[in-house]
């Protein structure tokens, strides 16, 4: 389980700080898979570089396994970042050595665990077949495709067994078809192997095939979409199955003072327009509505 408990992060440049997360919490199971999404410079890649252990947080605590990440010497963080998780960044480059074979390159991380050179080509070819690369096991970077690449990415990134895999906008440079047999990989592996996926994107269609969708706004979470179960249901027994905008059911989130954020359209339907809104209960439920216009 991972847990984010009032996060906080401040870049500080010569002329301006940034606070690129204000106060974030969230909970993410052991075995789930989520899709963050957000408007550019909302948090989200640093939100992932924190959880990744690349990036320190400024205020506030992250918690993974109920090992608080501040407490780790160099040492458990340096085993932390090569064990426990895997990455998968957008563009291949980051991902993949462009000298290095598709084998070679599942290879590479399993080095820094010193597994045996017969272990490590086994390992290899098992993760190749298990992300559907075998046939391009002698193949470099130069020669995949987009789609390809990616793969043969997300098979280095289980190279060492982690249990959470983090993917930062993984379908952001490639084709809508692409895009779909990655989501349909995220699932699979989701699925069989119980991995914990936590996926950055701007690509609805990969939002609307995850369980949860988590979205941040200013350096906070949000709302909330949870999977409907008629939709998880079609997501696990077919394998493209149609999917509508209305798979989600959105959930506004609780702060730890309990403020709730409302969304412009929201606020819109309701016909407010000023700051201060009329709360109430009435049947059991919270009832916020636009103040009496003064004649
Ligand atoms: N190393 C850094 N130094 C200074 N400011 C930074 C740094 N990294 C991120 N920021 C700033 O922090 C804020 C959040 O950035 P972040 O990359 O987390 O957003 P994002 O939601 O991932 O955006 P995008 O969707 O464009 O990738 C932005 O205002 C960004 O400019």
């Amino acid at each position: 389980m991972i847990v984010c408990d009032s996060l906080v992060k401040i870049y500080k440049t010569k002329e301006v700080e940034v606070l690129a997360l204000q106060g974030l919490d969230l909970t993410v199971n052991r075995g789930e898979l989520m899709a963050i999404i957000g408007k550019s410079g909302s948090g989200k890649s640093t939100l992932m570089n924190i959880v990744g252990g690349l990036e320190v947080p400024s205020a506030g605590r992250i918690i993974v396994d109920g090992q608080n990440l501040a407490e780790f010497t160099e040492r458990q963080m340096v085993q932390y970042r090569k064990k426990q998780i895997g990455f998968v960044w957008q563009k291949s480059g980051r991902n993949l050595f462009p000298y290095l074979t598709s084998l070679e390159n599942i290879e590479a991380p399993m080095l820094a665990i010193h597994k045996s050179a017969k272990k490590r080509r086994e390992k290899a070819e098992e993760l190749l077949a298990l992300v559907g690369m075998e046939h391009k096991r002698g193949s470099y970077p130069a020669q995949m495709s987009g789609g390809e690449q990616q793969r043969v990415a997300i098979a280095v990134a289980l190279a060492n067994e982690p249990e959470i895999l983090l993917a930062d906008e993984p379908t952001g440079a490639v084709d809508t078809k692409t895009s779909s047999n990655i989501q349909d990989l995220f699932r699979k592996l989701n699925r069989e192997l119980g991995l914990t996926i936590i996926i950055v994107t701007h690509d609805m269609k990969l939002a609307h095939k995850v369980d949860r969708v988590v979205m941040i706004s200013d350096g906070k979470i949000s709302t909330e979409k949870i999977l409907k179960q008629h939709y998880r249901d079609m997501l696990d027994q077919l394998e493209s199955p149609d999917m509508t905008d209305e798979t989600h059911e959105e959930y506004s989130v609780l702060d730890k003072a309990h403020r709730v954020q409302l969304s412009d359209d929201m606020l819109a339907a309701a016909g407010i327009d000023t700051n201060k809104v009329k709360v109430r209960i009435e049947d059991g439920r919270v009832v916020i509505e636009a103040e009496e216009k003064k004649e």
